[in-house]
């Protein structure tokens, strides 16, 4: 894998276009035994097509909970999720977005091809068509020479790399990604970082990203969402201005003001900055 160069990602500033996902006074109270736990507050949030944008914030604050809002995994207690222009349960049923966790979940019997194909073959796709997606697919994540192999034979970064194609199989327009790179070494992770740039370039999709790394949600990001420690409220969303995104802004000075920014922001909100890394 080389390093990537992905431009046109810029113009951070501007306001987001709208139209991937709108998230307007979203709650969400989890009733358990030990009583009620507010997990989000008053989540307003709009994220336009194309977008990457990353949440981050302290351990427990509800970025797990508010990509399950927008995946319709959960229904918010108020509020209102709508998704690809229409609501979260509706984008749900037309598999309007895929997922990718830290956990790759892949299916150990099933080959690379095997897997990435298994949301066609939900989708009742002919078998011709899903052969050239799965071909189509492996060439973008690069592992067009792994397609026979089993999940054990590869690297966590593979791994990883296969779990996105199968996310991406549906051309959802948007992905929803839980810390898919927490697991990995961190040079891995960088290259990762870098692949999921370049990928977001070539099909436009939208992504929503959480991660607990200050560096790399401001690496992938147009847009950083902060929130603060529980109940999860959006402390302050960080824009980052970075024209260009290779390997040469982890050097440039607009890369070190977002992560400083964020740092603040996180600190402003009255969330510790425990729980999230600085690396
Ligand atoms: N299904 C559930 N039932 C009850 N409580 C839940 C449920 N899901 C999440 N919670 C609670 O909601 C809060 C937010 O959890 P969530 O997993 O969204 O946080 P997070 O920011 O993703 O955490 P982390 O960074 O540690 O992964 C936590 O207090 C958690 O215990």
């Amino acid at each position: 894998m080389t390093s990537t160069t992905t431009s046109g990602l810029a113009g951070a500033h501007a306001a987001a276009p709208a139209g991937a996902v709108s998230i307007r006074g979203v709650d969400q109270v989890f009733a358990t035994r030990g009583g009620e736990v507010r997990a989000l507050d008053g989540i307003d949030l709009e994220i336009g097509r194309g977008e990457l944008v990353s949440l981050i914030g302290p351990s427990g604050c509800g970025k797990s909970t508010l990509l399950r809002v927008i995946a319709d995994l959960v229904t918010p207690t108020r509020g209102e999720v709508v998704v690809n222009g229409k609501p979260a349960h509706q984008a749900r049923l037309d598999q309007d977005y895929g997922m990718a966790f830290q956990a790759a979940g892949l299916l150990p019997w099933r080959t690379v091809a095997g897997n990435v194909e298994l949301p066609l073959e939900v989708h009742g796709t002919k078998r011709s068509e899903r052969r050239e997606r799965v071909a189509e697919l492996l060439d973008l994540v690069g592992l067009a020479d792994f397609a026979k192999a089993r999940p054990g034979e590869l690297s966590g970064g593979m791994q990883q790399r296969v779990a996105i194609a199968r996310a991406l199989a549906p051309r959802p327009p948007l992905l929803l990604m839980d810390e898919p790179f927490g697991a990995l070494d961190e040079m891995t992770r960088e290259r990762m970082q870098a692949e999921l740039l370049r990928i977001g370039t070539e099909t436009g999709t939208t992504v929503v990203f959480v991660t607990h790394s200050i560096p790399e949600a401001v690496f992938l990001s147009q847009r950083v969402v902060v929130l603060s420690a529980r109940p999860g409220r959006i402390a302050g969303i960080v824009p980052v201005d970075l024209a260009e995104r290779d390997e040469s802004v982890r050097e440039d000075p607009r890369f070190f003001a977002g992560i400083t920014a964020v740092r603040e922001t996180l600190r402003g909100g009255g969330a510790p900055v425990g729980g999230v890394e600085d690396r």
